[in-house]
């Protein structure tokens, strides 16, 4: 028996997402046990700011990324949505889940259109808020963070008429009943919706090999087109940028959209690319902010 140690956040989604990466593991090897490490990181701590002022992403892998590194454990797993551009050295990204409902969903009321003169929408993703201000500048949008359980628990309390939420999550939650989707052709998803990725230590050979008897490789193929936008873009959880890629036979199609932060100015475009060479994003990149106006360009400056 060999026994593998995964690092997880401690948050319901997390452990579900740990739980779908074991069940995966166990079913593709013989004789392998897995041992759920939960880890404390910053972003579990502070829950009454956006995301982007606390120190953005690497706040919610910082603590798994160093066990890892420190050997405590041997791969961690993730929700790619949370994972910045560029890993510390000595990890990678080694496999991916076969990708969920990538689409968001809005929660308190039956769509965008609904939604009464001047109601209050709780999202601290700047790409969310801006998406909703450029369907409904009319919209007041206010600070809401914190997991899944509680932004619902927020909503219920009264402090905002709607929330947004990946249909992802409620999915993997058991909540799938909540919400109404929203298609992605009125509300481009975040780079990397809806994938879980699991990341290893450079060189370990035997954990990356038995990652890649479960690593999905369209889906992975996918997030790593919609990732080299955003890092050729130098975005962040700051920035206000949707990449969502889909495969067409032997092709990727790239769809990626930026925005102003008040939705005001939006630059979209496409790009199309074979599966294995995903410079076309890049190029993408550069080309919709050579385009974009101030409000846009100074938020990549
Ligand atoms: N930043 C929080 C986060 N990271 C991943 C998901 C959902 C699951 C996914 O997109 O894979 C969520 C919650 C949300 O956006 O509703």
């Amino acid at each position: 028996m060999q026994t593998l140690r995964l690092g997880t956040r401690g948050s319901p989604l997390a452990l579900a997402q740990a739980r779908l990466v074991a069940d995966a593991l166990i079913k593709a090897h013989d004789r392998l046990e897995i041992e759920i490490v939960t880890l404390k990181t910053g972003g579990d701590r502070i829950q009454d700011r956006p995301l982007a002022e606390i120190g953005g992403k690497a706040l919610w892998t910082k603590e798994l990324d160093r066990a890892l590194l420190a050997g405590e454990t041997h791969l961690s797993v993730h929700s790619m949505k949370d994972v910045e551009s560029f890993r510390p050295e000595g990890l990678g990204i080694a496999a991916m889940l076969p990708r969920a409902d990538v689409r968001d969903k809005l929660i308190g009321a039956a769509s965008i259109d609904a939604l009464g003169e001047g109601a209050v929408v709780g999202t601290s993703s700047p790409r969310r808020a801006a998406q909703l201000l450029a369907l409904r500048p009319d919209l007041d949008i206010r600070t809401f963070r914190g997991n899944v359980a509680t932004r619902l628990a927020r909503l219920d309390k009264g402090e905002a008429d709607a929330t947004l939420l990946a249909a992802a999550g409620l999915d993997r939650l058991g909540m799938s009943e909540i919400g109404t989707p929203i298609e992605i052709d009125v509300m481009l998803p975040a780079a990397a919706q809806g994938a879980v990725g699991i990341d290893a230590r450079d060189g370990d050979e035997e954990v990356r090999r038995l990652l890649a008897a479960i690593d999905h490789r369209p889906t992975h193929r996918c997030v790593l087109a919609e990732r080299a936008f955003v890092a050729a873009l130098g975005g962040d959880c700051h920035s206000p940028v949707a990449a969502h890629a889909t495969l067409d036979g032997e092709r990727l199609v790239l769809r990626a959209q930026i925005l102003s932060e008040d939705g005001a100015a939006t630059v979209e475009g496409e790009a199309e690319m074979p599966l294995d060479d995903v410079a076309p994003a890049a190029a993408l990149a550069r080309e919709l902010l050579d385009e974009a106006p101030e409000s846009i360009g100074k938020l990549f400056a």
